[in-house]
Formats: structure tokens, C-alpha cells, sequence
């Protein structure tokens, strides 16, 4: 099921296209990675979805409903964390979320037991009755996600969630989305760190300078070509070996190196090395996600999104 759509999205500001002929789909239950550095256009296009600005051409769809015609439809399936959630220091998570929960048009039991459910749902129930002024900045993250959740979306979409996080705070906020995404949200999430990317989501868009460059699942990146790293009994000799039968082989350091094979390739590799009578002791690919942006986005052509 398509959660949310953007069609042929473009901004213009002044006399600038911040950002250009969008089209992006995000499904239900799945992770959406919006990947691109600093300045690509991600906080544009996460204002557009959330209907802060609207697009100068194209249209987005929240569930079938047009964020622009049909405002109200498309936001109530809509939980997002744009900027910093703006939170009440002074005020416990619970007196937070009660106030944020009236405002959403909850009040009395159902607010109480809704606030209850997502506070234990983003692990924040036993630090409720503690003020936010001494939530860590994980805790507040987690909290803006309860926020979010109060009125039971469809569609998550957050702005680099876990910049400033610790990486134990990462970690948690990795695996609370997973599980979001697990029991049927889409989640939309910008990011400018590949790696974060690569661990959280199931599909990635790349963008840079307002125009999605690259779009592809990240399981199929990880197993795409890449190097692979081998340590092996007689180096020299497993070095000519391999360049007799072809492979594109380097000696460096203690081991070998040998590139541009996908999984099933390097199955194959280990295999002919060992019918050869060469013991592996260790094979690792190495950087085999990156390389493959590299090759996607155009090598050298804007590093900096990785
Ligand atoms: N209201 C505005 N007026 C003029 N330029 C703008 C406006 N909003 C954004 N821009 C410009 O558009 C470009 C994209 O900005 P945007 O904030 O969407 O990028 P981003 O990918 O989210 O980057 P960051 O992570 O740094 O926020 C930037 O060059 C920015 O200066």
C-alpha cells in the first residue's frame, strides 16, 4: 500500500529551485531513507510532505489524500518531527504529552490511556513523571516520536532524527523505528550519514542539489560488487593464481584484495581458492555500501553525501 506519494514535486524560492521534480513512493511497513548533505533540499521537501510550505509544482498524497487539497485527510494520518520538538522543559513527559494530546482533540481517559500506550511504546514509560529538564537528548527524541505517535499514524516522517545522539541513543532510536515500521508504519527519515541509512532503512533516495540522484534498496546495494578483502595461506602464489583465472586482484599489506564482485561471485571465488589447496583464514568486504553510492551517484561527483 502506498503511503505517501510525491509527484514531480519542484520549490522554487525567489528565484531558486531548491528542489527539483520529486517522485518518491514509501510503502507501508517500510523504512524510506532520504539521503543528501547539507543544503540538498531535505528540509524543504519534509516541509512540503507535512504541508508547512507548499510545493510550486507537483502534488503529494498522504494515503490517497493531496496535502494541499485535502489538508485535514492527509494530516491525520501524519506524525512527523520537524525541527526540534518544541517540548515544555518545566513539565513532566506525561503533563507534555496531555498537553499535546488536547490539542490533538484527545481529552479525559482516552487522552490518559493514549498517552500511556505511547509513552510505552517509545520505552519512556518509567521516566513519564520525570520532568523533560532531565530527560537526555535520546529521551526528548523519544519523546517527540510519542508526540507523533498520539495520533495514531500511517506515516512517520522524521528530519534527521538522531543528529547529536550518542550512539547508544542511535541505536535505540534505530530500533524503535524498526519496530514501528515492523507493525505497519511508513516511515520517512532524512539523514546525511550513509551509515545511518544503511542500518536503519529499507530503501534509500539520494539527493543532492534539490534533485533525487539515486534511488535503490539497501539490501541490494550491500550485495552489490564491492571489494572483498581475503588473508590466505601463500599470498604471492594465490596473487598469480588468481590473475591467471582473471579476477582483479591486489597484494596489499598481509592479504589481498580483490574487487568488483557481488555475494554469489565471492562465494564463488572462496571456493575455487580452496579446490586450489589455498586456506582462507579471513574474507571481508569492505566498503562495499559506500562503494556502491559511489558507483550509483557518480564517483567523486558530491562525496560528501556519504
Ligand atoms: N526560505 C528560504 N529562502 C531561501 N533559501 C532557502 C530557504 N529555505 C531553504 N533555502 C535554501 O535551500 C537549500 C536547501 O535547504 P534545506 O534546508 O532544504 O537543505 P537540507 O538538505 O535540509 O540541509 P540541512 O540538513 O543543512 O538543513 C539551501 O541552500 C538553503 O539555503
Amino acid at each position: 500500500m502506498n503511503v505517501l506519494q510525491l509527484f514531480d514535486v519542484s520549490k522554487r524560492i525567489g528565484s531558486r529551485e531548491i528542489v527539483h521534480q520529486l517522485n518518491m513512493t514509501v510503502r507501508a511497513g517500510e523504512v524510506y531513507g532520504f539521503l543528501g548533505p547539507n543544503g540538498a533540499g531535505k528540509t524543504t521537501t519534509i516541509r512540503m510532505i507535512v504541508g508547512l510550505i507548499r510545493p510550486t509544482r507537483g502534488a503529494i498524497h498522504v494515503l490517497g489524500h493531496d496535502v494541499e487539497r485535502e489538508p485535514v485527510a492527509a494530516k491525520r494520518y501524519l506524525g512527523a518531527i520537524v525541527e526540534n520538538p518544541e517540548m515544555y522543559g518545566y513539565l513532566t513527559g506525561r503533563q507534555n504529552l496531555l498537553h499535546f494530546a488536547r490539542l490533538a482533540g484527545l481529552d479525559g481517559p482516552s487522552a490518559r490511556a493514549r498517552v500511556e500506550y505511547v509513552a510505552e511504546r517509545v520505552g519512556l514509560k518509567a521516566r513519564l513523571d520525570d520532568k523533560v529538564k532531565r530527560y537526555s537528548l535520546g529521551m526528548r527524541q523519544r519523546l517527540g516520536v510519542a508526540q507523533a505517535l498520539l495520533g495514531d499514524p500511517k506515516l512517520l516522517v522524521l528530519d534527521e532524527p538522531t543528529n547529536g545522539l550518542d550512539p547508544a541513543g542511535i541505536r535505540e532510536f534505530r530500533e524503535l523505528v524498526r519496530s514501528l515500521a515492523a507493525e505497519g508504519m511508513a516511515v520517512f527519515v532524512s539523514s546525511h550519514l550513509l551509515s545511518e541509512v544503511e542500518q536503519m532503512c529499507d530503501r534509500v533516495a539520494v539527493l543532492q542539489n534539490g534533485s533525487v540522484i539515486a534511488e535503490a534498496k539497501v539490501d541490494e546495494l550491500r550485495s552489490q560488487s564491492g571489494s572483498v578483502r581475503l588473508r590466505v595461506s601463500r599470498p604471492n602464489e594465490a596473487v598469480l593464481w588468481l590473475q591467471a583465472h582473471g579476477y582483479d586482484v591486489d597484494a596489499s599489506g598481509d592479504g589481498l584484495t580483490l574487487a568488483h564482485l557481488d555475494d554469489a561471485q565471492v562465494a564463488r571465488t572462496l571456493r575455487h581458492l580452496m579446490d586450489a589447496g589455498f586456506e582462507i583464514y579471513e574474507a571481508a568486504r569492505t566498503g562495499g555500501l559506500e562503494q556502491s553510492f559511489l558507483a550509483l551517484t557518480g564517483a567523486g561527483s558530491g562525496g560528501d553525501q556519504a
